[in-house]
C-alpha cells in the first residue's frame, strides 16, 4: 500500500476547523479519508473528581497525550489499523468507547494544538490553519459549547477568560507560521477550500 496522504487542520477554537473539514469532505466526495481529531486525545482524567476535572487547562499542550496519538498517527502511514480512544466533552474526560480504526488513503488530523509537536508536523504533506477574528471565535464558541457540549454560557466565559485566550495566545496562533495555507473563515471559505479540494482529487487519482 502506498504511504497515506496526512493532512494537518489546526486553528484557534471555534475558527471552524471541524466545518472546513466538512466542506472538503463533502466537495470531494472522497470516501478513502480519516479524520482523527486530536480533542480524542486529550489526557484520560477519570480518576480525577468532576470538580478538578472542570479546572484543569485544556489548552496547553500537555493535556494532550501526544506519545499515544504520535503512535497512532505513525501505525495510521504504516496501513496499520488502531484502537482509537474518544472524548466526552459533558464528562471532561475520556469516554468508555474504544473505536477501531483502519487506516484510509488520505488522513486528516485536525485540532487547535496540532501543530505543534514538530515530530508529528513532519510527517505532514499539507498543513493548514483556519484563521479567524477572536471576537467570532469566542461567540461562536459560546453558542456552540452551550448548544453541544454540555456548557453554561459562565463555564465558557470563565473558561475562555483564565485558559483558552491566553493558550491562544503562547501556543496555537504561533503555529500559523507553519502553514502552508491560511484559510480565512469569517463569510467565505470556499476559494481556499476549493484550492485543496483540487490538491486531494489527484492525490486520489494517483491511488
Ligand atoms: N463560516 C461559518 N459561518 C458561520 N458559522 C460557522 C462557520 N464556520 C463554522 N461555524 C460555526 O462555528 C462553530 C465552531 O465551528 P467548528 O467547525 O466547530 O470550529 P472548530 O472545529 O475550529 O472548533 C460551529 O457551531 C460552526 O457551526
Ligand atoms: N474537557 C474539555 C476539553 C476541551 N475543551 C476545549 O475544546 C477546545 C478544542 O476544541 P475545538 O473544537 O474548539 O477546537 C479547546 O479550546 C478546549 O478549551 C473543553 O472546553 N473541555
Amino acid at each position: 500500500m502506498k504511504k497515506p496522504f496526512f493532512m494537518i487542520v489546526a486553528g484557534g477554537s471555534a475558527s471552524g476547523k471541524s466545518t472546513v473539514v466538512k466542506s472538503i469532505l463533502e466537495k470531494a466526495g472522497i470516501q478513502h479519508v480519516l479524520v482523527i481529531n486530536q480533542d480524542d486525545y486529550y489526557l484520560d482524567q477519570n480518576e480525577l473528581p468532576m470538580h478538578e476535572r472542570v479546572l484543569m487547562n485544556y489548552d496547553h499542550p500537555k493535556s494532550i497525550d501526544i506519545e499515544l496519538l504520535k503512535k497512532d498517527i505513525l501505525m495510521l502511514l504504516e496501513g496499520k489499523t488502531i484502537h482509537k480512544p474518544t472524548y466526552d466533552y459533558s464528562n471532561y474526560t475520556r469516554s468508555e468507547v474504544i473505536e477501531e480504526v483502519e487506516s484510509k488513503p488520505i488522513i486528516i488530523l485536525e485540532g487547535i494544538l496540532s501543530l505543534v509537536d514538530d515530530s508529528i508536523r513532519d510527517l505532514a504533506d499539507l498543513k493548514l490553519y483556519v484563521e479567524l477574528d477572536d471576537d467570532i471565535r469566542f461567540i461562536r464558541r459560546l453558542s456552540r459549547d452551550v448548544k453541544d457540549r454540555g456548557r453554561t454560557m459562565q463555564s465558557v466565559i470563565n473558561q475562555y477568560i483564565t485558559t483558552v485566550k491566553p493558550m491562544y495566545h503562547k501556543f496555537v496562533k504561533p503555529t500559523k507560521r507553519y502553514a502552508d495555507i491560511i484559510i480565512p473563515n469569517d463569510d467565505k471559505h470556499s476559494a481556499a477550500v476549493d484550492v485543496i479540494v483540487n490538491m486531494l482529487k489527484t492525490v486520489k487519482e494517483s491511488i
